[in-house]
């Protein structure tokens, strides 16, 4: 009886001893898997540490750790196994859908329990109304779940699933160590998720500055561009008349619409109206509705909130909100396409703008300059400029005269041309000799102004000496300012550039950017592209045909 007694107080000694022994274990496991998950500050340290630690010490092949989102009804994945490795006969994978309700029936049961809770998973299916997920591990040759709470202070997070392809894989005595690592787990997360809405803030901070540093260049761009416009030239009856006009105009907040052909000047007169005007000031904004695809237009023009559309990947300012207490102009106001008409005819009524995706309206006082080489009442009439627009936009308008109607103002225009550009390269400025003057006074100019410009340009750069004695003009008729016949033309590289940039537009059916378009078979950006044109004068109409254009 004695020896009994002894003998059970020695096996109680020793249960005793491997209780304490266990507890040892825990708490060196716990303080061990501790320190990872409080060092932890990626979703993928957690991942790590669940992964190569977890599933090992409480017996599973994979896991889910799921949180409840901020509905308090859903929750959705936020780590789990790779999903490669787990092969099911349902081809639908439960872990890549976001959002699975929290009264399934079994998340709100765990999330309700003290302890772990241990599901067999042939028996759970035996069940009616059992979510999706269980069907799909069972398929996977699970054959256990474990389920902990996962919680911070008192804050319930989620849920980590344990799976296991073995029966009686887990076990009740491993709760203890399991309840304190899924506490330790519930602060690991709060500390990921705070570190990552932090990075998240930094990134949007950085695009942030990225983007006020993208409209300072913009602005300092138009500020150095606004030099160079400073002054009309010309001293011809048709160009006084302008003068007067815009002198006119330029006080008062009206409206102006500029027309004439292409490098008459339309862009400089805005920049005079705004200069002479009292919002001076501030920059004059300048959005060119042909040199981008019409999609584009209405973020350019009212901006957009990150998000509301795919590719918004920042918040946008448009120029709408830019040009607000100044002036803005809407060059080639004809090629916007009617869709944009109607909303920037509401933005001229309403005097308010909403940016894409806003929830809001913003006013705005700008005044608008719009110009066009379009005879924009015969697209009213053709059906591609609407009239309420067109009455709206022709306050007052100005037309500039063509180069042709105002030859006196050449001599002037080429000398002036000659001085900048022999200045611009450090050259002696040249005098143009009569005769080469008289062959600029004979040819009949299609791109105006700046034709002429670009060619003194030209000409300066190659001409040697203190005089230039000849220009090389395309070879025209000078009656009807048609080329000679002459079975071979000598074109100026320009020229051919364009007519080569012309060709490719035309094979592209007038599309300049996108997989099809001009600028990817010219291997070139778009933007590039649309600024070469610009340069070369190249407008829609000339490679589009007059029934295409509303469809472009
Ligand atoms: N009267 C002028 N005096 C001096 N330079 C001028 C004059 N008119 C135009 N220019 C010059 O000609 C070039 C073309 O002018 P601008 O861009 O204003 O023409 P535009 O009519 O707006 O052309 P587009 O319709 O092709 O946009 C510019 O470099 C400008 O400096």
């Amino acid at each position: 009886m004695e020896k009994n007694v002894g003998e059970s107080a020695i096996s109680n000694n020793e249960t005793l001893l491997e209780q304490l022994r266990q507890k040892e274990q825990e708490q060196a496991i716990l303080l061990n898997v501790g320190s990872s998950i409080a060092a932890a500050r990626k979703r993928e340290d957690l991942w790590n540490i669940i992964t190569r630690q977890l599933l090992d010490l409480f017996g599973g092949k994979y896991y889910t750790l799921c949180l409840i989102n901020e509905d308090g009804k859903t929750h959705t994945p936020f780590l789990h196994s790779d999903e490669r490795t787990i092969r099911s006969r349902t081809e639908d994978s439960p872990i890549i859908h976001e959002h699975h309700p929290v009264e399934d029936g079994i998340f709100n049961v765990a999330i309700a329990s003290d302890k772990p809770l241990i599901y067999d998973l042939a028996g759970l299916i035996r069940n009616k109304n059992i979510p999706a997920y269980i069907y799909h591990w069972f398929n996977a040759g699970i054959k256990e779940m474990l389920l902990v709470k996962i919680s911070n202070g008192n804050e319930t997070k989620g849920l980590l699933y344990f799976y296991s392809t073995t029966a009686n894989a887990f076990s009740p005595s491993g709760f203890r160590l399991l309840t304190g690592i899924a506490d330790q787990l519930g602060t690991g997360i709060s500390n990921v998720l705070a570190n990552e809405k932090i990075e998240q803030q930094l990134e949007e901070i950085n695009r942030y500055k990225q983007r006020l540093e993208n409209e300072n260049l913009y602005l300092q761009e138009a500020q150095r561009n606004s030099g160079d416009f400073s002054e009309i030239l010309g001293t011809s009856e048709e160009i006084q008349k302008v003068f007067t006009l815009i002198s006119k105009v330029a006080p008062s907040d009206s409206t102006v619409l500029l027309s004439g052909e292409t490098g008459t000047g339309k862009e400089l007169a805005a920049r005079a109206i705004h200069n002479a005007s009292p919002r001076s000031k501030k920059l004059m904004i300048k959005l060119n509705c042909a040199a981008m695809p019409p999609n584009l237009i209405e973020s350019e023009l009212f901006g957009h909130e990150k998000g509301s559309f795919t590719g918004a990947l920042d918040k946008r300012i448009g120029k709408f909100e830019l040009a607000n207490n100044s002036t803005l102009l809407l060059d080639e106001i004809g090629e916007l396409p009617l869709e944009m008409q109607a909303k920037l005819l509401r933005v001229l009524q309403e005097k308010e703008i909403e940016r894409i995706g806003g929830r809001g309206t913003i006013r705005v006082n700008v005044r608008i300059i719009a110009a066009t080489n379009r005879n924009l009442e015969k697209e009213v009439q053709a059906g591609r400029f609407r009239a309420d627009l067109y009455y709206r936009l022709n306050v007052f308008p100005v037309t500039l005269p063509s180069l042709n109607r105002r030859r006196e103002d050449i001599p002037l225009l080429a000398t002036h041309f000659a001085e900048r550009y022999a200045r611009n390269v450090g050259k002696p400025v040249p005098a143009i000799t009569p005769k080469a003057m008289e062959t600029l006074m004979e040819y009949s100019w299609p791109g105006n102004i700046r034709e002429l410009e670009h060619l003194i340009e030209r000409t300066v750069l190659l001409n040697n000496g203190p005089t230039i004695k000849q220009f090389y003009l395309p070879v025209v008729n000078k009656t009807s300012g048609a080329v000679k016949e002459t079975g071979f033309k000598v074109q100026t590289l320009e020229e051919v550039e364009r007519e080569y940039i012309l060709k490719v537009l035309r094979l592209c059916n007038g599309r300049i950017a996108g997989p099809n378009g001009a600028a990817v078979r010219l291997d070139l950006p778009s933007t590039t592209l649309s600024s070469r044109m610009q340069k070369l004068g190249i407008k829609k109409e000339h490679y589009v045909k007059p029934d295409e254009t509303d469809t472009n």
